[in-house]
């Protein structure tokens, strides 16, 4: 099934054209990684599908259906969460916090009077913020004020306030930027770990090619601003117009 497409999308700002008549498809259980040089539109492409910006011309469809009309909070609450680029953790409350904070916020889609009128249903955001926390390897972490927190155990707490909202589907923004070796390899072991366990469908936006060719099933190429290949990681690897966009760049 198609879970995420995106039809002849344009995004313009003043006379740069960011976006290009993209038609992107994920389908479900896909990993799909995006790739391309600075500038491509990589950026905008995902700040789109979340709504953080409007597009010029297009649309696009989740689950088949158009999610354009959508504000940013309703499109998390459709399937669609986005870790990392923002930063979403709350740095003086715990891990704890942060987790159920995460998971009240995606059920209600926003904070407000609602919050009081649900109390309810907190005994399920503690049991959700929980297994969010165990499912990241931060529950023995769970009382640790945030900003106290090792820079890669951040990034797990990303993943996880994502995760929380039980998303269908996952996009993320170079999520080892500016990360160790050791922290980048253990982020993809999660991510791995996550995609086994959850069954999650990933977009991924990644400059380290050695992540993207190891984690993806499909690469998609985009070059200032349409895609010019999509395919496995072997079409891509040899595809001479991915080569030429990279020209004194990354090595692939
Ligand atoms: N808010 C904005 N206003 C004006 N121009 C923008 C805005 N956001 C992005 N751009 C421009 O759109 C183009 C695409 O930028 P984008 O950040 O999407 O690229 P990217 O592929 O993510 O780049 P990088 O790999 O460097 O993060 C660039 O030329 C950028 O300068």
């Amino acid at each position: 099934m198609t879970l995420l497409e995106t039809e002849n999308l344009v995004k313009e700002f003043g006379g740069l054209v960011a976006t290009d008549d993209v038609n992107l498809t994920v389908e479900e259980d896909e990993r799909v990684s995006i790739i391309g040089p600075n500038g491509a539109g990589k950026s905008t492409l995902i700040n789109l599908i979340t709504r953080r910006l409007d597009p010029t011309s297009g649309d696009i469809r989740f689950k088949g259906e158009s999610i354009v009309g959508l504000e940013p909070h309703q499109v998390v609450q459709r399937g669609v969460s986005k870790s990392f680029q923002t930063a979403s953790i709350f740095p003086d409350l715990t891990v704890r916090e942060n987790a159920e904070i995460a998971a009240l916020a995606s059920e209600r889609g926003a904070f407000g009077f609602e919050f009081l009128k649900h109390r309810d249903s907190l005994s399920d955001v503690h049991g959700v913020a929980r297994d969010t926390l165990d499912s990241v390897g931060l529950l023995d972490r769970a009382d640790t004020v945030a900003t106290d927190l090792p820079y890669g155990d951040k990034r797990r707490l990303e993943i996880g306030i994502a995760l929380a909202s039980d998303p269908d589907l996952l996009l993320m923004d170079e999520p080892t930027a500016g990360m160790s070796p050791e922290e980048t390899k253990s982020t993809v072991e999660l991510i791995e770990q996550v995609k086994r366990d959850h069954g999650l469908t990933f977009v991924l936006v990644e400059h380290d090619m050695e992540i993207v060719f190891s984690i993806s099933d499909r690469i998609v190429v985009l070059s200032r601003g349409g895609i010019i290949a999509e395919g496995t990681p072997d079409e891509i690897r040899g595809n001479e117009a991915v080569q030429e966009a990279y020209l004194g760049g990354v090595e692939l």
